[in-house]
């Protein structure tokens, strides 16, 4: 939770879903297991209450991840990139989540793009 004012208003902000992008802040925008994470500059964006989003976002619920996709999709999304193949992440198959590109290309109002990572490796806790 934040103390931040706008247009003359005290709120208390507390961002579920996105991360702070007051001018100059340093944040991370992950995409998934397979399309990696860009680091990102805030503009200040008053009309977003300074905020951007935390991460590519979800496409589809993880149910339904589970049933449209096997262990064999995410071995073949996940090609280049060490981390679990087996049905016990499928729920977290790259085509369960928004394509990254996009979602960075629609808040260029927000934040500025510092560098795009390409993932090599992708622990899952
Ligand atoms: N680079 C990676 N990004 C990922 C991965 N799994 C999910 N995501 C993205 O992060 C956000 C936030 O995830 P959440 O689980 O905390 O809600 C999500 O919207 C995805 O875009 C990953 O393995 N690597």
């Amino acid at each position: 939770m934040a103390e931040e004012t706008y247009d003359d208003v005290e709120l208390l902000v507390t961002r579920k879903g996105a991360i702070r992008a007051g001018s100059g802040d340093l944040g991370i925008i992950p995409g998934s297991m397979g399309t990696g994470s860009y680091i990102v500059r805030g503009l200040g964006n008053a009309s977003s209450f300074q905020s951007a989003s935390h991460g590519a976002g979800r496409r589809m619920s993880r149910n339904k991840a589970k049933k449209l996709f096997t262990a064999e999709d995410l071995a073949a999304q996940t090609a280049g990139v060490e981390c679990r193949k087996d049905s016990g992440v499928v729920d977290e198959i790259p085509a369960a989540y928004k394509d990254i590109e996009t979602v960075i290309k629609a808040q260029t109002d927000l934040v500025e793009v510092v560098a795009h990572l390409k993932q090599v490796v992708c622990v899952k806790g």
